[in-house]
């Protein structure tokens, strides 16, 4: 197949794309229902706990039996990476990025049936599915081929000018030693392969915990690591909630770095725990959006229809890098809500193992119900609901057995609490503004910072470049006004209060966080 597989190319797939997907979910759910352990020091471990998983938009549908980690299970995790440390912090660079990219070239093999499985875990659509897979496969070759690129970011550096005596300098960059990764919901595969992937390959040992909601997709990336041949004790994987075994690992005195992606509030709790103790370790942290895109009256409003449509409501706005602010010169707001309207309209919402439904449910309970009271708190907070607002589980009885709902569009008076507060379900709200430099202080009136859109004349494109304050940036984009980054192509990373470091996910500067530089030097 020639095509290949990006978020920004995910819209018209080859039609073999559809057959292997489907193949692949008949293979996988006749194995659903299966037993998950957890996976540490190279072998299988079970849990004292297990727990039954359903599918978000069939809670009838069994998935499995999960293995719930708790803290003696943490701390096996972290002896075991500890133990493996030394040995492979003194693998040859060369071993270890051949090792990443065989992980990477086995996920590929396994493409069609690790994106089955995310869509029954998630709920995400096959396309976002393939995508999310596709991009952890990228993650593991991208980080292998920098980090060989930058030869292992060893430098000689000139000798001292000493007469009579020759000083060798040079600046050496070494792994911090155990490294836990702790992954959200959303991107369960791609945010949970990235950041191991960068950490193997830099020499340090990981424990990978992944979120509640999704412990099958860290274990098939385990599955993948283990059949790569990866030592034991180098890559661990408990899953289980953020309070019991989260914390365990955060707390644990083995851990010497941390990459952390989810929401705002815990990603600002672990960086304060990892600066206190005995010192200060690394902490990588990947937090929360609340993501801006201006409209100017010159823009191409299908264009622009066609990208905020897909950033606001695509996996149901379950996206860090969701559009929920929209900003629209009063002049087109009225042409552009009217194609966005037909839009939306269009959007087929049901059961996203079917290829006609571009939109599955909300993730779980919780989010269900946020999604309710969301559209209450417009309604009653002097909101317009111009498309949507109703949870379909409760309307519509086919289904009833899923977290269904309605991608909502409000325009809402600038005074709502909701425009500061990120709701990660599918509901985008509008201002119609009068001037571009107010629109570009609303849209930067956020303590979040991560991806931003614009449409407007390619005269303005330097303008809005200029003056948004957000680390990934679209112009003029009909594939996704701020969401669809890929490895290699756009660099990912927040400002403000979404990242804490100011590198991206994939960028040049990336794996040199994984590693603390010693200087060297010796005399003759
Ligand atoms: N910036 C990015 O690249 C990026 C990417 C994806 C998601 N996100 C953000 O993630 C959030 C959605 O994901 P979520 O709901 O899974 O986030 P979350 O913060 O609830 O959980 C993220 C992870 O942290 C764990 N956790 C929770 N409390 C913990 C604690 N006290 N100690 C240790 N671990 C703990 C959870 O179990 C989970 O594995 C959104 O805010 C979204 O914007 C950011
Ligand atoms: N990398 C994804 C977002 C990941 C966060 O949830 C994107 O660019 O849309």
């Amino acid at each position: 197949m020639s095509f290949r597989l990006t978020y920004a190319t995910m819209y018209n797939p080859p039609e073999a794309m559809h057959e292997r997907f489907e193949e692949a979910m008949k293979r996988v759910e006749a194995k659903a229902g299966a037993r998950h352990p957890l996976f540490i020091d190279g072998a299988d471990c079970d849990a004292a706990q297990y727990v039954e998983r359903h599918a978000p938009f069939d809670r009838t549908l069994r998935l499995g039996s999960f293995a719930l980690a708790d803290a003696t299970d943490a701390h096996a995790a972290m002896e075991a990476a500890r133990a493996a440390y030394p040995a492979w912090r003194a693998t040859s660079v060369a071993e270890r990025a051949r090792l990443v990219r065989r992980v990477g070239d086995l996920m590929e093999e396994r493409v069609y049936d690790i994106a089955a499985a995310l869509t029954l875990e998630v709920g995400k659509n096959r396309m976002e599915a393939l995508g999310e897979t596709q991009e952890t496969v990228d993650f593991f070759h991208h980080y292998a081929d920098d980090f060989e690129s930058h030869a292992g970011y060893t430098n000689a550096l000139p000798d001292d000018p000493i007469d009579g005596m020759a000083s060798h300098n040079a600046s050496v960059m070494r792994p911090y030693g155990v490294w836990v990764v702790i992954a959200p919901f959303n991107f369960p595969l791609a945010l949970a392969g990235g950041p191991t992937a960068a950490a193997l390959v830099t020499g340090n040992t990981v424990v990978l915990k992944g979120a509640g909601d999704t412990p099958w997709a860290g274990r098939l990336l385990a599955d993948c690591i283990r059949d790569a041949g990866l030592p034991p004790g180098v890559f661990n994987y408990v899953s289980g909630a953020g309070r019991d075994v989260g914390e365990a690992l955060v707390r644990h005195p083995h851990t010497a770095g941390i990459t952390f992606t989810g929401s705002v509030p815990v990603g600002r709790q672990l960086m304060q725990q990892m600066t206190s103790g005995t010192y200060p370790r690394p902490c990588i942290a990947e937090m929360g959006g609340k993501n801006p895109c201006i409209v100017t009256e010159h823009a191409d409003l299908d264009r622009a229809a066609a990208g905020i449509v897909r950033s606001a409501y695509g996996m149901g706005g379950q996206k860090c890098s969701a559009l929920s602010r929209l900003y629209v010169h009063e002049s087109v707001a009225d042409a552009l809500i009217e194609r966005m309207q037909a839009q939306i309209a269009a959007i087929r919402v049901g059961d996203p193992r079917r290829r006609e439904h571009w939109l599955g449910p909300v993730v779980n309970a919780t989010a269900y119900a946020s999604y309710g009271q969301y559209a209450e708190a417009l309604r009653t907070g002097g909101a317009h609901l111009l498309s949507g607002g109703a949870r379909l589980g409760e309307v519509e009885p086919t289904l009833a057995n899923g977290y269904y709902v309605e991608p909502l569009l409000a325009e809402a008076p600038l005074s709502h609490p909701l425009w500061q507060h990120e709701m990660f379900v599918p509901i985008l709200m509008l201002h119609r503004y009068q001037d571009r430099d107010e629109a570009m202080r609303l849209a930067n009136d956020s303590p979040m910072g991560l991806t931003a859109g614009f449409f407007g004349s390619d005269d303005e494109v330097a303008w809005f470049h200029d003056h948004i304050e957000a680390g990934v940036t679209y112009a003029n984009r009909p594939q996704g006004a701020t969401t669809g980054a890929w490895p290699g192509y756009q660099p990912f990373g927040g400002w403000k209060g979404s990242g804490s470091t100011g590198k991206a996910i994939a960028s040049f500067y990336y794996l040199a966080q994984y590693l603390r530089e010693q200087s060297r030097t010796v005399v003759e």
